[in-house]
């Protein structure tokens, strides 16, 4: 398709500016005194009817790629931006340089929108930028009135900024951008200029593909970003990362800062610690009025206040140029994001620093979170949530490479956008290059605590739902990176089934009389003794006085150790957000909410031990996934009210069950027991009117080694058919 220079008439032909003139724009109207990087470029190829693909650093100065044309000639400049706020910002700062701009947004009055379309049907419009939405774009009055605009030989260009909203490969994602692919159509004449500091080269081929650029010239500038110093500390290995970040702020209390959060909670948490750490700071986020956002902005922007705490919907057009240190308290969702985030410091060209906070915690919610597809998604759509997932894992896998790698920080970002450069570029500006033995200890150690972390991990959550149905649990780090080893809690193991073999060749042989004859006495009680260790390990017997290896090793293996605990609460607090999230409930607080369905688990299954407790872990994570509020609410009513009501009761069992066979003769859901001596049922010695959890069915008692030799018939196999019978080999032994 044939694009020609700038419709507007009066121009001198081929780009139809100097470049004396364009410069003199930039000084008289900015008052910068010289184009940067490949801006003058991009302007001349813009002017001369070109479709541009700009991809420039943040800061980099994007916006003189359609400021200055649209003042170099007669005729409006279309810009679409994703933001309203965006819009608002840059509208202001273009008036305040006597730039005629006006946006077209939901936020305008009717008599402000009437007014811009006047100018739109005049035929002298002063007007030099329209700010619009993707969404406005997409109806067809406003394309209707664009086209007659064009008609008149008026609409000189048309501004994608922010243009990485419109791949789904891109940090940034906006399903309103797609519609812009109605420009080309409506518009086949006009030029369009491309621009994003994301420069991924899937999201520029997205961008050029889906905006139909035709020929695009693309002006790439270098994503080097000299003065900003690049760091990784590691949450795991820090005695308190709060604290830590509290300390980095307060050892340069003036300066400039973002720190960002993963979640609204999150910043709500932050905000709150500094504030009571005499650390002056605002909360931005998307959950806040309206009217409190804008306070927050207002006094950052101002200077008032030092130090915001925001989830990632603050910054996009954010243009403070002395941010000081922008930290991720949270570990970002991709390097594309983190790019632009991190590229928010230093845009006054001073030094400044970009600080990630990476916890294990958190790489393995956002897993989860880059696994989750959206739940809204229709069926026909699909496959396309199935290719959203897999791009928010692959992009998440780059950023945690990222922070686990122990190499040149710049130079793996740089990499991402296609720029290969060496480490000498760096010079010894990221953590890794100036302090490389330490940080490769830090990894190191972070493995280490990984491993173990994943321990606890597998343990908390079983595997049982490998074989059901595919639901987005299945494939979410709760269930798809589980070790066999959980699956043999619940299934049983290789161990156990060479445990039954051998119980069962004990068991057929004294049933079998094998080893009856006196001379074979010794060769009895072996098999007889070794048959009681194989039943004191699966029931943690204490008929050898508790004190074999093998006893110590099964209740060691039931045992529910404080660490998993606190390691599955934090996994339900998480489970809880998410819920509350879903359902926009702000009545439950995740760490309460969390604390008290743990709690729940343990005292149902603290006696039973791990695998039931795990069990019971999992299955309340995947409830949390699909329960309602009301169900939500109650739930964590019902067990606060029980735990309120236990604490008036005699001292419950808290500690974790160290032997859940001792445990369970002491204790039930906190109540002391006794043991009815003939029946070896346990009942309660009190009778609380409590309102108590539904106490699970006692576990089957132990027996004495005569008892096991005197309960073998039950089990059926062996004597009960005669020593002839063919022996079956039992699967398990069951409860005597
Ligand atoms: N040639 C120049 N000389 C000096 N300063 C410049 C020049 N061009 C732009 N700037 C300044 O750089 C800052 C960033 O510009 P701009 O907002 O256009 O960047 P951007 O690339 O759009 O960034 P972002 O990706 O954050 O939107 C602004 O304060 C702008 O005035
Ligand atoms: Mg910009």
């Amino acid at each position: 398709m044939e694009k020609v220079p700038l419709t507007v008439k009066g121009t001198s032909g081929g780009n139809g500016v100097g470049k004396e003139r364009l410069e003199g724009l930039l000084q008289r109207h900015f008052g910068h005194s010289s184009f940067r990087g490949r801006q003058l470029e991009a302007i001349e190829a813009v002017l001369s009817g070109q479709d541009c693909f700009c991809l420039m650093p943040t800061g980099g100065g994007k916006s003189m790629c359609y400021a200055i044309p649209a003042l170099a000639k007669p005729g409006i400049v279309l810009v679409v931006c994703p933001l309203i706020a965006l819009m608002e910002n840059q509208v202001s700062a273009l008036k305040a340089q006597k730039i005629a701009a006006e946006h077209l947004s939901s936020s305008q009055g009717a008599k402000v929108k009437a007014k811009i379309y006047e100018q739109l049907e005049s035929g002298r419009p002063s007007l030099r930028l329209l700010y619009v939405t993707p969404e406005l774009i997409a109806t067809p009055g406003f394309i209707t009135r664009i086209k007659k605009l064009h008609g008149r030989g008026l609409l000189s260009l048309i501004a994608v900024d922010e243009a990485h909203c419109i791949s789904s490969w891109g940090h940034d994602f906006r399903p309103s951008y797609r519609k812009l692919s109605a420009l080309r159509t409506h518009l086949p004449d006009v030029p369009i200029l491309a621009l994003t500091a994301t420069a991924a080269k899937k999201v520029q081929d997205d961008v050029v593909k889906s905006l139909a650029l035709h020929n695009p010239q693309i002006f790439i500038s270098s994503f080097n970003r000299p003065n900003i110093y690049y760091e990784v500390r590691y949450k795991d290995l820090l005695k308190n990362a709060y604290e830590d970040l509290r300390n980095l702020i307060k050892s340069n209390p003036d300066d400039c800062c973002i720190v960002y959060c993963h979640s609204r909670a999150t910043c709500d948490d932050v905000g709150l610690r500094l504030s009571q750490d005499k650390i002056s700071s605002r909360v931005y986020h998307a959950g806040l009025a309206a009217k409190a956002r804008s306070e927050a902005l207002e006094e950052w922007t101002s200077g008032k206040v030092p130090v915001v705490i925001a989830t990632v919907a603050f910054g996009m057009g954010i243009d403070r140029k002395d941010v000081r240190m922008v930290c991720h308290y949270n570990v970002p969702k991709s390097l594309e994001g983190f790019y632009q985030e991190s590229g928010r410091a230093g845009r006054d060209g001073k030094p400044a620093r970009s600080v990630i906070y990476y916890g294990l915690e958190d790489k393995g919610l956002m897993e989860f979170l880059a696994r989750k597809p959206d739940p809204g998604q229709k069926a026909r759509e699909k496959v396309d949530a199935e290719n959203q997932v897999k791009k928010n894992v692959e992009a998440f896998s780059q950023m945690v490479q990222f922070c686990e790698e122990a190499r040149c920080r710049r130079q793996r970002v740089l990499a991402h956008f296609g720029e290969h450069v060496s480490t000498a570029l760096c010079a010894k500006t990221c953590d890794s290059c100036r302090f490389q033995s330490r940080v490769a200890a830090c990894l190191e150690d972070l493995a280490l605590a990984s491993s173990s972390k994943r321990e606890a991990r597998f343990s908390s959550y079983i595997t049982s739902s490998k074989s059901q149905g595919l639901g987005f649990q299945d494939r979410s780090e709760f269930w798809g990176d589980m070790k066999d080893e959980d699956e043999d809690e619940i299934s049983g193991s290789d161990d156990e089934e060479e445990e039954d073999e051998a119980t069962a060749e004990a068991i057929a042989a004294i049933s079998k009389r094998s080893v009856a004859s006196s001379s074979k006495v010794e060769k009895k009680m072996d098999a007889l003794l070794r048959a009681e260790r194989v039943f004191g390990k699966k029931h943690g017997s204490q008929a050898d006085g508790g004190k074999s290896k093998d006893a110590a090793a099964a209740s060691e293996k039931r045992k529910i150790s404080q660490a998993l605990r606190d390691a599955c609460a934090e996994r339900l607090k998480g489970a809880v957000e998410q819920a509350s999230q879903r359902l926009d409930l702000t009545s439950i607080s995740a760490d309460s909410g969390g604390v008290a369905l743990e709690t729940e688990c343990f005292q149902k299954y603290a006696r039973a031990g791990k695998p039931f407790y795990n069990s019971q872990v999992a299955s309340t994570t995947r409830w949390l996934a699909t329960c309602t509020s009301s169900e939500l609410e109650l739930r964590i009513h019902q067990q606060s009210t029980r735990e309120a009501r236990s604490e008036t009761s005699p001292p419950s069992e808290t500690r974790p069950a160290e032997d859940p066979a001792q445990t369970a003769a002491e204790t039930r859901d906190g109540q002391k027991f006794e043991q009815a001596s003939t029946t070896n049922l346990r009942i309660p010695a009190t009778n609380h009117s409590v309102e108590q959890a539904p106490a699970p069915a006692p576990l089957p008692p132990i027996p004495s080694f005569k008892d096991f030799l005197g309960k073998r018939k039950p089990v059926s196999f062996g004597s009960t058919r005669g020593p002839s019978a063919p022996f079956k080999k039992p699967r398990r032994v069951q409860d005597p």
